[in-house]
């Protein structure tokens, strides 16, 4: 009996060794390096990891490939444009920060064009992209980090050496630091939120008490399987490294992969399969168990780099206060929206919006939500439904760019959704 294909294209699980070719026998077997690789093809390696990483960490892939990714011109400088990669030009303010979604581009602007650095610190950056045209004869690796993209608008065909990622909104993509891809726009226009990884690789969590099951579960995790163009022409690949961008010219398609193996490779998940965990008594959880993905530190607990959702989901707690507390935290906030409304704002956090709550930077929800949920009936259940919001939560403070600071789409007048909060104490007469 034939098992039906529940990913055509995609194979299954996080960080598995995967096998995969696009032409039979283009994969030798059981040794990476024979004196003369398959089909004429020219082996080579790719680590994401020190080659003495434990094993549990150790990452590489062994690619097969028409070329080697040697052959290419030598890089030239080009302009940053809008990516910024030094984060001390400006002091970070504790301001509580947030801003309107950024305006799709009227002049051609593809997909790394339209990158726009909003902030960063050691662990990370943190840009919004917003494009209008497919990348045409250019080709993209980040030297610096790994790519974790959230589009919030329009679908995006992420051509990469290993194979083809399509996503679309509610979907997220994983591109390793050195990937080299190609994005296209099967909508004409797209608009999202990329995490740039400079720490550990992204892992999924420990479960802990809630057991070996749950969360973001790791079959529903999905890597291309190969996939090659054989083109010749005068192309372009572009990298950042050392927070620079570069192009060489290239006179073939890098994405010339025809057979890998190994467990470095690119990802998508689906927001939608996460399976959300939640109080089913009483008190609002920390948000640590709308966790996804994440970047440890070397201090056990502590990550460099937390990405965590806030997907549709039932609140039934009793005599309790539904939504996010007021809080303040030692760790570092910036949220973006998906879909939907955020269940902490009643107004002005909106789909392709930002916001960005520093460490100990008091906040919580808006003075209309406040009183929403005090007087909410908690007897009964409540869907928080057709939202997902997410959040980049990170051990460093999260340094805005100047331009992030200067851009009129910076909410003047944020603060103001906690300046009706009512004083409503009395204290009791004796
Ligand atoms: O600030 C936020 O809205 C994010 C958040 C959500 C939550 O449920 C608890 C803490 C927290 O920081
Ligand atoms: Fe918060």
């Amino acid at each position: 009996m034939n098992t039906p294909d529940l990913h055509p294209g995609y194979l299954s699980g996080f960080g598995n060794e995967f096998a995969t070719e696009a032409v039979p026998g283009a994969l030798p077997a059981h040794r990476n390096s024979p004196q003369r690789a398959p089909h004429g093809l020219y082996a080579e390696q790719l680590s994401g990891t020190a080659f003495t990483a434990p094993r549990a960490h150790n990452r590489r892939s062994w690619l097969y490939r028409i070329r080697p990714a040697a052959v290419h011109q030598p890089f030239e400088r080009i302009d940053n444009g809008r990516i910024v990669s030094r984060f001390d030009d400006v002091p970070a303010p504790p301001n509580q920060l947030r801003w309107d979604p950024l305006p799709l581009p009227d002049a051609p602007t593809d997909f790394i064009d339209g990158w726009v650095t909003m902030a960063g610190n050691a662990g990370c950056a943190i840009h919004l992209y917003a494009a209008n045209r497919s990348m045409d004869g250019r080709y993209f690796y980040d030297a610096d980090g790994e790519l974790l993209i959230v589009p919030e608008q329009g679908r995006l065909s992420i051509a990469t050496e290993l194979g083809v990622l399509d996503i679309e909104p509610q979907q997220i993509a994983v591109i390793p630091r050195g990937v080299r891809f190609q994005v296209t726009l099967p909508d004409g226009a797209a608009r999202g939120y990329i995490c740039e990884n400079f720490g550990a690789l992204l892992q999924l969590p420990d479960l802990g008490p809630i057991g070996s099951n749950g969360l973001a579960n790791p079959r529903d995790f999905l890597t291309p399987q190969a996939a090659f163009e054989d083109r010749e022409g005068d192309f372009e690949l572009v990298t950042k490294f050392a927070g620079n961008l570069w192009r060489a010219p290239i006179g073939h398609s890098p994405l010339d992969v025809v057979a890998w193996h190994g467990n470095y490779a690119p990802y998508k998940y689906d927001l939608r399969h996460f399976n959300t965990i939640g109080s089913i008594s009483y008190d609002h959880p920390d948000p640590s168990i709308f966790l996804v993905l994440q970047s440890p530190s070397d201090t056990p607990g502590v990550d460099t780099l937390d990405f965590v959702i806030f997907p549709p989901r039932w609140l039934v707690g009793e005599d309790t206060f539904r939504p996010p507390w007021f809080h303040r935290n030692v760790a570092s906030e910036f949220m973006g929206l998906i879909a939907g409304q955020y269940d902490a704002k009643a107004e002005g956090f909106r789909p392709g919006g930002a916001s960005l709550h520093n460490c100990m930077s008091g906040h919580g929800p808006d003075a209309a939500t406040f009183d929403k949920a005090s007087a909410a009936d908690t007897s009964q259940p409540h869907k928080v439904d057709a939202t997902m919001a997410f959040m980049f939560e990170t051990r460093d403070i999260i340094r805005p760019t100047a331009h992030a600071l200067a851009t009129p789409l910076l909410q003047k007048n944020y603060h103001e959704c906690w300046s009706g909060i009512r004083k409503h104490f009395k204290e009791p007469q004796a």
